[in-house]
């Protein structure tokens, strides 16, 4: 089962394979260019440094994350200095120098909304079946009705061993709505050895754009 409990113990052991060093190259590929200062919501966000990418665009960006451990890394690892305040049960990081602010707590009780974008990378894929509606549906409850997403999914063959899942696409226009469109598509297992030793002929990763 993928519990709170689940992932707080991933990053307690640094199990955090999903961790990527740099920033994601189909962010920088794809990314559409909005007004400065637009709100960009990365939920689930690790600690990630794509969030340091969209901050440097301009962009004003939170990052929502369970972990406490994740946020403290990613602060010191960017050598950032923060301000800290309670919301509730969030704890709301505001970096100083960036336009950047990391919540710190369950996705499911932040309740912001406004957003102009959202990029979901490694998010919507690390739900499992019984959650991914009701992540998909909080995250379109957040956003703006003419906001951009952009969304980096995986479909593979074989046994699923989640997180992350595998989810096709009919699903992804059922969950995300009809104005999603599949702009770039990529078979990993073809280019990337190690996908083809865990014993996949398809281990897919597609970008998804939605822009009204
Ligand atoms: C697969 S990782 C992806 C992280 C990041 N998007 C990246 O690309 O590196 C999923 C992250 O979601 C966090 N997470 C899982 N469930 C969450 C929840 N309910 N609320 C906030 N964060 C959550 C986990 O701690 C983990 O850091």
């Amino acid at each position: 089962m993928i519990t709170n409990e689940f992932w707080l113990d991933r990053w307690k052991t640094g199990r955090i394979g999903f961790h990527q060093e740099g920033v994601n190259p189909k962010l920088i590929e794809f990314w559409p260019t909005l007004p400065k200062g637009s709100r960009v919501l990365v939920p689930l966000c690790g600690k990630s440094n794509d969030m340091i990418w969209l901050a440097e665009q301009g962009y004003q960006v939170t990052g929502v994350e369970l972990s406490s451990l994740a946020v403290i890394q990613f602060l010191g690892d960017n050598d950032l200095t923060y301000e800290t305040h309670q919301e509730g049960e969030l704890k709301i990081h505001t970096v100083n120098g960036l336009p950047l602010r990391i919540v710190e707590g369950d996705y499911f009780l932040f309740n912001e909304t406004e957003f102009d974008a959202c990029y979901d990378r490694a998010a919507m894929v690390a739900m499992p079946d019984s959650k991914r509606a009701e992540y998909v549906a909080h995250t379109l409850e957040r956003l703006t009705l003419s906001a951009c997403l952009l969304l980096i999914s995986l479909r593979y063959d074989g046994e699923e061993q989640g997180p992350p899942f595998s989810v096709d696409e009919d699903s992804i226009s059922t969950l995300w709505g009809q104005q999603i469109q599949r702009i770039a598509c990529e078979n990993l297992a073809q280019t990337n050895p190690t996908y083809k030793e865990q014993g996949h002929v398809i281990f897919e990763e597609s970008v998804w754009r939605i822009q009204p």
